[in-house]
Parts: C-alpha cells; sequence; structure tokens
C-alpha cells in the first residue's frame, strides 16, 4: 500500500456538492453510462495529448491507450490513459468546480425531476465526472500532466469535499481513475460486463480500449465509409456515441461525401427531442471536427448556423488544417467555404423531407421549428429557402398535417388576393375569439393563426412571400380580395355599393361623431367598418403600425414604449348599434349614447387582449345594471 503526504482538503463548489448527492441518491438505473463517461474523458485526455504533440515535438504522442482493469478481489474498477494528465491547479478546477456553462440548467432540472430520465442526460453537461459516484462509494484519481514531472492524487467520498496529495510513487503520465465500488455493484469487476458496455457506448471511440489487456475496439469510422456499406445500426450507435444518450433515436440523418472544390466527410443527426424546449438552455453543442479523422474540435458551434445548432455530428476533411486555433479557423477559406456547403446541403434535405413525407416534417418543424426560424433574422442568403421551410397553424382545415407553409397558401389563395393574413395571440382559442376575423370566415379566407409573438417577428422581418404582403388581420393596410379596383366597377356593383350606403341606419354618423367626442385622443378614429359581421366593434392598429400583439410584447421588454393609437371601427349592422342610431335622433339620449361609446371601447379592449381603465368601467358597467335593475319590478306575479 501507497502513502501520500500531506492532504489538502478542499470543499466541492456548491452546485457539484448538489450534484452528487443527486446522484449519490439517484434510482436511475442505467449505471453504465458511467463508464461511458470516463472512457469518453479518457478519450478527450488522449486527444488533447496528441493535439499538443503536433506543436511540442518532445512529446510522444505514440502508444495512446485507455485501459480498463477490473479488479474482483478488490472490489475495484480502474480506468486508465496515457494522455494529457492533470496539474494540482487544474484538479481542483476541473474536479471541484462546474466549468461549461449548460450544467447549473442540467442540475437544476435534474432536482426538480424525479431524476428517472434526465441523469442520463448527465455527459451532455460538462459534468460527466461526477457520475463516478453512481457506481462507487470513493473515487481515486492519480493523475501527471504531460507538462510536468508531479502527479497527484485526488480522493473524495462524494460527501461535499475533496483531498489531493503528493503520491509516493512516481506517476506515469495520464490518468488513473479508481472506483471503489459500491457494495451491490460487484457486476463491475466482470469483464465480459464491461465489454458489452463498451461495446454498446465506446465502440466508435478513437483510440484503442484493452479490458484486461484485451483490445475491444474496432470499429472503422463510418463516415468515411461509402453510405451503402453502412448500416441503420452503425447509424445509430454513432448518434448514441457522439449524443452519450442511450436509447435517443435520430429522427433522421445526413451523410454527405464531396471530392471537389474540396474534400470532406460528415455525418450529421437531427436528434428526436429539442432539449431548449425542455426546459434546458440555449444548446451549445457543436460537431467534431476532424481533419484526416483526427480530432481538431469537438464542439465546433462555427461550421453551422446558429439556427441549425440542433444538429449533432462529425465533419472530417483532410482540407483542414490540423493545428488551428478556433479564430484562424474562422478565417480559413476552405472553412467557410465548408460552412456554406454544409448549410446548403441541410437545406435541401429539409426540402426533401417537407416535400416527400409532410408527417415527418411536421414532427420536425414541432421540435426544432422554433430555432429553424432563427434564420430568417440571421441568414440574408438563405431568407427565401428558409420562408419555404416555415409552418403555421391556419384556419384552412385542409393545410398539410394541421400546419400551413407559405407557398401551400399562395397556391390556396384567390387569384386576385396580394396579401397574406395572419392572427397573433395568446393562444388559438382567444385569437378565433377575436372580431377581426368575422370577414375572413365569411368570405372564406385563409388566415395564419400565430401564438407564438416570435413567429410575427419571423413574418414582420420577411416582409412578403411570393409577392404576397404579409398582414396582420388587425392592420389597418388590409386589402380583401375583390375589394379594389373601385374604377373598374360595373353599374351593378356601383348600384350595390349605393345601396350599402343608403343602407347605413340613419343617425349612424351621429353615433360615430358622439363616440368620436367621447374617446377623444385615446383613439385614433372612430369609423365604421368593412370587416365585421356580427360583433358590435373591434380594434385596428392604423397604417404601418405593428400588430396589437407585437406591441404588448415590446411594451413588456421596454418599459418606455407607447402602444400606437388604435382605430375603433364600428358595425352598422349589428342591433345594439342599430338601436343606438334610433336613440341617438333624440338629444336626450346623448349621454347614454357617449357611455355606450365608451363602453364599446373598453369592450374592444378586451377582446384585443388590452386592459380596460378598471375603475371607469366597473363604476360604468354598474350604472348600466342600476338602470336596468330599476327597469325591473319586485312585485310577484
Ligand atoms: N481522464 C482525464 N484526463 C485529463 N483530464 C480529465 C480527465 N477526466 C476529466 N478530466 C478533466 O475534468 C474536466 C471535467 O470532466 P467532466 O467529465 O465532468 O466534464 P467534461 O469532460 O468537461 O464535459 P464533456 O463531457 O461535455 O466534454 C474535463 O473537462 C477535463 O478537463
Amino acid at each position: 500500500m501507497t502513502v501520500e503526504t500531506p492532504q489538502e482538503k478542499f470543499t466541492f463548489q456548491a452546485e457539484i456538492s448538489r450534484l452528487l448527492h443527486i446522484l449519490s441518491e439517484s434510482l436511475y438505473q442505467n449505471r453504465e453510462i458511467t463508464v461511458r463517461e470516463l472512457v469518453s474523458n479518457a478519450s478527450d485526455a488522449l486527444d488533447k495529448l496528441r493535439h499538443a504533440a503536433l506543436t511540442d515535438t518532445d512529446i510522444d504522442a505514440s502508444d495512446l491507450l485507455i485501459s480498463i482493469e477490473p479488479n474482483k478481489d478488490e472490489h475495484q474498477l480502474v480506468i486508465r490513459d496515457n494522455g494529457i494528465g492533470m496539474t494540482r491547479d487544474e484538479l481542483v478546477q476541473n474536479l471541484g468546480t462546474i466549468a461549461h456553462s449548460g450544467s447549473l440548467e442540467f442540475i437544476e432540472k435534474l432536482q426538480k425531476s424525479d431524476t428517472k430520465d434526465d441523469v442520463s442526460l448527465i455527459g451532455q453537461f460538462g459534468v460527466g465526472f461526477y457520475s463516478a459516484f453512481m457506481l462507487a462509494e470513493r473515487v481515486e484519481v492519480r493523475t501527471r500532466s504531460y507538462s510536468e514531472e508531479q502527479g497527484w492524487v485526488w480522493e473524495s467520498t462524494g460527501d461535499g469535499s475533496f483531498t489531493i496529495s503528493e503520491p509516493a510513487e512516481k506517476l506515469e503520465r495520464g490518468t488513473e481513475i479508481r472506483l471503489h465500488l459500491k457494495k451491490d455493484l460487484g457486476e463491475f469487476t466482470d469483464p465480459a460486463r464491461l465489454k458489452y458496455i463498451l461495446r454498446k457506448y465506446s465502440t466508435f471511440v478513437p483510440h484503442p480500449i484493452n479490458v484486461d489487456g484485451e483490445h475491444i475496439n474496432d470499429q472503422p469510422p463510418i463516415w468515411v465509409e461509402p453510405k451503402s456499406s453502412v448500416t441503420e445500426e452503425q447509424y445509430q450507435n454513432f448518434f448514441e456515441y457522439l449524443t452519450h444518450f442511450p436509447g435517443q433515436k435520430a429522427q433522421w440523418h445526413l451523410h454527405l461525401t464531396a471530392d471537389s472544390p474540396f474534400q470532406f466527410h460528415s455525418i450529421l443527426y437531427c436528434p428526436d427531442a429539442n432539449l431548449e424546449r425542455m426546459g434546458f438552455g440555449k444548446s451549445d453543442h457543436g460537431l467534431h471536427l476532424c481533419a484526416k479523422r483526427i480530432l481538431v474540435q469537438n464542439d465546433n458551434r462555427d461550421l453551422l448556423p446558429d439556427y441549425l445548432r440542433f444538429l449533432r455530428g462529425i465533419v472530417d476533411s483532410a482540407d483542414l488544417p490540423l493545428n488551428v486555433s478556433r479564430e484562424a479557423l474562422q478565417d480559413n477559406t476552405v472553412f467557410r467555404k465548408m460552412q456554406k456547403v454544409i448549410t446548403k446541403k441541410v437545406l435541401d434535405h429539409l426540402d426533401t423531407i417537407a416535400s416527400d413525407d409532410s408527417a415527418a416534417y411536421g414532427k420536425f418543424y414541432g421540435e426544432f421549428g422554433s430555432v429553424l426560424r432563427e434564420g430568417i433574422g440571421e441568414d440574408f442568403d438563405n431568407r427565401d429557402r428558409l420562408a419555404k421551410l416555415l409552418r403555421f397553424k391556419s384556419t384552412n382545415t385542409s393545410a398539410e398535417d394541421g400546419l400551413a407553409s407559405l407557398a401551400g397558401y399562395c397556391e390556396r389563395a384567390p387569384e386576385d388576393q396580394k396579401q397574406i393574413y395572419f392572427a397573433t395571440g395568446a393562444d388559438e382559442t382567444s385569437i378565433l375569439r377575436d372580431p377581426n376575423l368575422e370577414i375572413f370566415r365569411e368570405r372564406n379566407l385563409e388566415v395564419l393563426l400565430l401564438t407564438d409573438p416570435v413567429d410575427e417577428y419571423v413574418l414582420s422581418t420577411l416582409g412578403e412571400f411570393d409577392e404576397h404582403k404579409l398582414v396582420p388581420i388587425d392592420s389597418a393596410d388590409l386589402e380583401l380580395p375583390g375589394s379594389e379596383a373601385k374604377d373598374s366597377e360595373t353599374d351593378d356593383e356601383k348600384k350595390e355599393d349605393e345601396k350599402d350606403a343608403a343602407d347605413l341606419p340613419n343617425g349612424f354618423g351621429t353615433v360615430l361623431s358622439i363616440f368620436k367626442e367621447a374617446l377623444g385622443d385615446q383613439v385614433e378614429d372612430v369609423r365604421k367598418s368593412e370587416r365585421l359581421t356580427e360583433s358590435a366593434c373591434c380594434l385596428v392598429n392604423a397604417k404601418g403600425a405593428q400588430s396589437t400583439t407585437m406591441q404588448k410584447v415590446l411594451q413588456v421588454n421596454m418599459p418606455d414604449f407607447e402602444m400606437s393609437k388604435m382605430i375603433l371601427e364600428i358595425n352598422p349592422k349589428a342591433p345594439l348599434v342599430q338601436r343606438l342610431c334610433e336613440l341617438s335622433v333624440n338629444d336626450d339620449n346623448k349621454d347614454f349614447v357617449r357611455t355606450c361609446g365608451q363602453q364599446l371601447y373598453s369592450n374592444a379592449l378586451i377582446m384585443a387582449g388590452l386592459a380596460p381603465k378598471a375603475d371607469e368601467m366597473s363604476s360604468r358597467v354598474q350604472d348600466f345594471m342600476m338602470q336596468l335593475a330599476q327597469q325591473k319590478s319586485s312585485i310577484k306575479v
């Protein structure tokens, strides 16, 4: 037995203590993931050493190896690598604090959930090492950095603190993780069981893995193989290897090979679920970037635009320099061309799915549409292509799988329809109650239903699609098919218009002017509505103004933002309005009509999701109730 002296004691960062507590209590059954995580760290350490050797010829990066040594008698499992190793400071930093931004969210999520499924995600959040405490009651790390002669021993029982000491013996370069296994976990000393686990999760590790001296991973790098020779199982295994997510299937994958003008091989995967939607923060994973099969970066986020950040995979190119910094890579011409080509190929692939299998595309869009649509604002060159990939709910029930594309919308629209109409609101039910929709319903015109303000932002950024202007239904800019070109109206149509004007109830003009006077500068205007068929009134945004939903979002985010004044539209066919017109001939009713105007405006505000002045409205409604109550009789007949 070796004796280490002296020991220095450290406390784990609070978040790590929380994580260790959760992991040690976790009932999660799939403890195999610990082996995967530790082997993955060992592989990273070998990659780092090989990378360092590119610039430092004194480093011997030959015979890199990961060895797994089970010890039944001692009830221990050792995972050893001859990689980059860690200095004392690196040990304190790397195995005592949280380095990755996403990991705090992961821990918070674990605390809230019953941890059953979420633990399997541990490797995605840069805290994989700590999974060692799911298997071990005590963990010992013996390590020596390639950059120094002195080695170090890190030790912890996962109870809130760890110690660091100098080993008695001289350590080889690299890292050894010794797991003193929990009592009931003897299976992790069984070589057959370990080989099974490693073949399942670590078969694509690009360095040899030995179990008790036997080399067990001989999987060829499938991305450089011809597509026809790669099986679905290999694609699936590689996806699991890349994502550290056992059992999750990719929605689709794209295997790309190019020889000119530059050479590259790539496999890109679209995961099944979007973790960002599940409450984890913005995904910060990247692609594995290799040059001639040697890993250059394992989280490259520059090769794909941000709006495709959900894709996972590998890109391997003989034309990329091996030894470059992130910044230098950005300036590399081949790299920039590769960005364009890969983005184009992904968009081509999405086009194909969208046209060949709308159900599959609907599933994809449901998960990742919220990320993809960011591209409309970010990627000017591909904006038109991205616009074709957008999907929305729509009032047209025959739209593909409940989601409508802009192209499909334009095909279905009458030929003289020059605009694409959209309605916005907190949810579909409240949008469908919007009185502004009445005319569209009556004339059977399709309206896109937007429940996420980001969609409205996307459509306003887009401006138009296929020569159709994108217009919110509560806009004064609305042009309905058939309502333009008054000059070319036939005599019959002109007569119809005149008849309409003559049909206006007597006193309508008086009612409008009483309303205008009552509302003063609270509104931009009060006018006759062409869009209402049933409701008495609605609010419309003045020409050029943003929609109400958009303005509400701006108001929440910018305290100084002032909503623009709206136009109150009155429906002359509504029975209440007609009665007010009759009453308006008698001057004695003027006050009553005025109060009705104020109340109609309050109602319209509520329907538009805006708040009327609560005190004024409640006393007004109370007065109305009083008037009605006084007309009732208390005598029982
Ligand atoms: N075998 C090892 N050799 C050298 N350094 C290691 C080794 N294992 C862990 N480390 C260091 O500890 C850090 C924390 O490891 P952990 O598994 O918790 O997260 P990570 O590996 O950084 O995350 P990710 O798996 O997302 O890359 C690593 O980044 C690395 O610097």
